[in-house]
C-alpha cells in the first residue's frame, strides 16, 4: 500500500507547530527509513501514519483511501515498539496468533499462519518460550512476527534497533530488510542512526525541526545532497566544510555562494587533474586498510581518507574529485551546477 501526506501539519496541544505543511508519498512495497535528529518529527509521522496521533489539518491516504479520520485500527496498520511490547503470560505462539483471536479467526488457522510467521521471522524452534527466556533479538522477531500477523497495509517500527547491542543491530537490520522483501508489506521505520538507514532502505526520508529535507535513495543523499543539512548528517566522516573565500583561486563561485563542502574521499593525490589545492599534511594515521590523513588548508583541517602521497609536515597539492564537492548558498541549498573550475 503507498501512503501518501498531502499538506499535513501538527500542533500539539500547546498550540505548537511541529510538522510544517507536509507532503509526501511513500511508494508501495518499499522499505523505508525515517531518519533524522532528535526532535526531527519522525516518531511524529510514525504516529500520523498509524493513526495514533491526528493531523491538525492535511490529508492522508492509503492507496486511493483516505485514512485521515480514521483510527489506528480502522487503517489496519502493524506496529513494533521499541520495547516490543510483548504479553508476557503468554508463549511465543500465543503472542504471534493474538492479533488472530481478537479478530476472531478459528483456531486451528490461526495456529497455521502463527507457525508460518513464525518461520518467516526465525523463531520456529521457540513456539513454547515465554518472551522472559528470549533474547532481545528474539523478543523483536516475536514482535514483527504478531505486527504481521493481521495482514497489515503498512508495517510501522519505532527504533526497531535501539535497544539491542551492536553485533545484533547489524544482523537484526538484515533480518528486517529481508523480512520485507518475503512479504512485501510497506514498512517504515523510524531510526536516528544514518548508517542504519543507509544500508537498509529503499528511500530515506530525512527530517529536521519537523521539515522534510530531502526524501531519496540512500545513493543520492549521499551523492547530491538537497542541502548543507543533509550533506552533514549523512556520510562517515563528516563532510569537510570551508568558507568558499579559502578556494577562489580554484573555482568561480555564483555570487550567492557561501561555503563548499568536500567529502572526506574526494581529496585525492595530485594526478594532473584540475581543480587542485595547496595543502599541509598534518597528521597521516592508518588504521587497519583505511587512511585518515588531516590536512590544512591555509589553517583549516580537512579530513582525507585516501593516500595524498604527501608526509607529514609536507606542503604540496592535493586534487579534488568534484562528485564529492558540493556549494551551498547561505541559506544552506546546494548550487553545484552553477559552479566552474577555473
Ligand atoms: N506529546 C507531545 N506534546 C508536545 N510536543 C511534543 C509531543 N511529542 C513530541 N513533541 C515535540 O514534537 C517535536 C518532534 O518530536 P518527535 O518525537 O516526532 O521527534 P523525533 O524525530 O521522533 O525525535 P526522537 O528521535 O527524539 O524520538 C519535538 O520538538 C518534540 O518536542
Amino acid at each position: 500500500m503507498d501512503v501518501r501526506f498531502e499538506h499535513v501539519s501538527l500542533t500539539y496541544n500547546r498550540g505548537n507547530e511541529v510538522l510544517h505543511d507536509i507532503d509526501f508519498k511513500l511508494p508501495d512495497g518499499e522499505l523505508i527509513a525515517l531518519l533524522g535528529p532528535s526532535g526531527g518529527g519522525k516518531s511524529t509521522i510514525l504516529n500520523l501514519i498509524s493513526g495514533l496521533l491526528q493531523a491538525t489539518s492535511g490529508k492522508i491516504y492509503f492507496g486511493e483511501d483516505e485514512v485521515t479520520k480514521k483510527t489506528a485500527l480502522q487503517r489496519g496498520v502493524g506496529m513494533v515498539f521499541q520495547n516490543y511490547a510483548l504479553y508476557p503470560h503468554m508463549s511465543v505462539i500465543d503472542n504471534i496468533a493474538f492479533p488472530m483471536k481478537m479478530a476472531k479467526v478459528d483456531k486451528k488457522q490461526r495456529l497455521t499462519k502463527a507457525r508460518e510467521l513464525a518461520t518467516l521471522v526465525r523463531v520456529d524452534d521457540q513456539l513454547d518460550k515465554f518472551p522472559s527466556g528470549l533474547s532481545g533479538g528474539q523478543q523483536q522477531r516475536v514482535a514483527i512476527a504478531r505486527a504481521l500477523a493481521k495482514n497489515p497495509s503498512v508495517l510501522l517500527l519505532d527504533e526497531p534497533l535501539s535497544n539491542l547491542d551492536a553485533r545484533l543491530r547489524v544482523e537484526m537490520r538484515e533480518e528486517i530488510r529481508r523480512i520485507q522483501q518475503e512479504t512485501g508489506v510497506t514498512t517504515v521505520f523510524v531510526t536516528h542512526d544514518q548508517s542504519e538507514a543507509m544500508h537498509v532502505a529503499d528511500h530515506i526520508m530525512l527530517l529536521n525541526d519537523g521539515f522534510i529535507q530531502q526524501i531519496s535513495t540512500p545513493q543520492s543523499l549521499y551523492e547530491t545532497p538537497a542541502n548543507r543539512f543533509v550533506s552533514r548528517f549523512i556520510g562517515d566522516p563528516v563532510i569537510n566544510e570551508i568558507s568558499v573565500n579559502e578556494l577562489e583561486n580554484v573555482f568561480v563561485f555564483p555570487d550567492t555562494a557561501t561555503s563548499i563542502g568536500i567529502r572526506a574521499e574526494a581529496l585525492v593525490a595530485a594526478n594532473g587533474q584540475q581543480p587542485q589545492i595547496k595543502v599541509m599534511v598534518k597528521e597521516a594515521q592508518l588504521f587497519g586498510r583505511e587512511y585518515q590523513v588531516r590536512l590544512l588548508l591555509n589553517g583549516h583541517e580537512l579530513i582525507a581518507t585516501n593516500d595524498v602521497q604527501l608526509n607529514p609536515g609536507q606542503v604540496g597539492m592535493v586534487s579534488l574529485d568534484m562528485s564529492g564537492v558540493h556549494i551551498f548558498n547561505e541559506q544552506g541549498k546546494r548550487l553545484n551546477k552553477e559552479v566552474q573550475t577555473l
